[in-house]
């Protein structure tokens, strides 16, 4: 048992709240107390009968402290890169012309499928690494680009893996099969679907958490959606979908059907789209990050919020359009983007993103969360409108300090 408190905290942000000259009292992994200093509690009954016995005394030297922020959107498992056809696609080539020149979400399929485990499993460890240094405590990680059983169920099993190694983010691990139709289906198309309904079992057996559908023009209709993420369900997985990111074909009004965590990118979303969400509580994970990059329109999050839908934010990184892995980044990005108070940011990259992943012990430093805590290099949240990045000076992940 190890009791931990964090000391000299200048400005305390617990998601709900905000004070200065602020304490926190970790035990084991989990928050027992947080608040103004002068009311930090002499003891804790069954914790410590006396504050001056703690194990650890950190002195955070006034600076700010948050909760570890939640990337509820990102696809770190691929092997290779595709910066050439971003060049092209920056030089004004068409998607049909890139295809043609062997690019596209295809591409990487048949390079991460060439890799071998390890190589593929140290690239996607550095990868996360990046999260987590930079103040991201859970990262959803999907997977979507191997598009066979086995590769895509050895997927989740290394994110399962990963994820208990020192000084990693914790992982809600999303099984993509349904990203696109991998190339020995095409003409096959319902075998496909019916693959991948049967994998849905194995997947939650390997430890995903959820299963995510790319409901798109070119990706899956809104048909097989419903029937992939009914299948998912059943086999205990939650739900959540690319919806309404380049053409409107129904996904939202199938993510409300369904009930379905979150839906996500929705930058083609209209009012009919947001209500439905809205009524249904279906979380919309939206990340400026990409969008930005695939000249797509910002979401529209300021009527999201307006009509009630609890907004989460991704960094979608992805090896096709967005190389982001800043959480803090996103936050500065959903500002300047969005038009999101500095509040209203954070808490959809904590609380929002628990929401989204819909998991009730994290995204606010309350007693019984987990100690997943982050300390910036600033006094004031309003630096992560300036910096664009703000720098994560130490975190936590359950209490323990994760090591540089
Ligand atoms: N948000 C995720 N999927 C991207 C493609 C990812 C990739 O290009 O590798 C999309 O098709 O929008």
């Amino acid at each position: 048992m190890t009791v931990r408190l964090l000391t000299n905290i200048g400005r305390l942000w617990t998601g709900t709240d905000v004070c200065s000259n602020a304490a926190v009292l970790i035990h084991d992994d989990r928050i027992v107390w947080a608040g103004p200093a002068s009311d930090l509690p002499q003891s804790v009954p069954g914790i410590i009968d006396d504050i001056v016995d703690v194990d650890h005394v950190e002195n955070l030297g006034g600076g700010l402290v948050t909760p570890g922020l939640i990337d509820a959107h990102s696809h770190p498992v691929y092997a290779g890169n595709r910066w050439a056809e971003l060049a092209m696609r920056t030089s004004g080539s068409s998607h049909s012309a890139i295809a043609a020149a062997g690019g596209g979400v295809n591409s990487t399929v048949t390079v991460t499928r060439g890799t071998d485990p390890w190589t593929l499993c140290n690239g996607v460890r550095e990868r996360l690494r990046q999260w987590i240094l930079a103040g991201t405590t859970t990262v959803e990680a999907k997977t979507g680009y191997h598009l066979t059983r086995d590769g895509e169920l050895a997927d989740i099993r290394m994110l399962r893996s990963l994820e208990g190694e020192p000084s990693m983010p914790r992982i809600h691990a999303t099984f993509l099969a349904a990203h696109i139709l991998p190339p020995e289906f095409f003409g096959r198309r319902r075998d496909y679907i019916e693959a991948v309904r049967l994998w849905a079992g194995d997947a939650a057996v390997a430890g995903a958490d959820s299963i995510d559908v790319y409901c798109d023009e070119g990706h899956f209709t809104a048909e097989e959606a419903r029937a992939l993420l009914l299948t998912g369900k059943r086999a205990g997985l939650k739900a959540r979908m690319h919806a309404c990111a380049n053409e409107r074909i129904g996904a939202a009004q199938v993510a409300a059907e369904v009930g379905c965590a979150s839906a996500d990118l929705l930058t083609q979303a209209n009012d009919d789209d947001i209500k439905a969400l809205a009524h249904a509580g279906v979380t919309a994970t939206v990340c400026p990050g990409s969008a930005l990059n695939s000249s797509r329109a910002p979401a529209p999050v300021r009527q999201m919020i307006d009509r009630g839908v609890t907004v989460a934010l991704g960094t979608d990184h992805n090896p096709g359009q967005c190389g982001i892995t800043s959480m803090p980044l996103v936050i500065g990005l959903s500002v300047a983007m969005f038009g999101l108070s500095v509040t209203e940011a954070l808490r959809a990259a904590t609380l929002g993103g628990a929401a989204a992943l819909r998991v009730g012990d994290r995204g606010s430093l309350a007693p019984g969360m987990l100690a997943d805590i982050v300390l910036w290099d600033a006094d004031h949240e309003g630096a992560f409108a300036w910096a664009f990045g703000l720098r994560a000076l130490r975190v936590w992940r359950g209490g323990v300090p994760v090591q540089p």
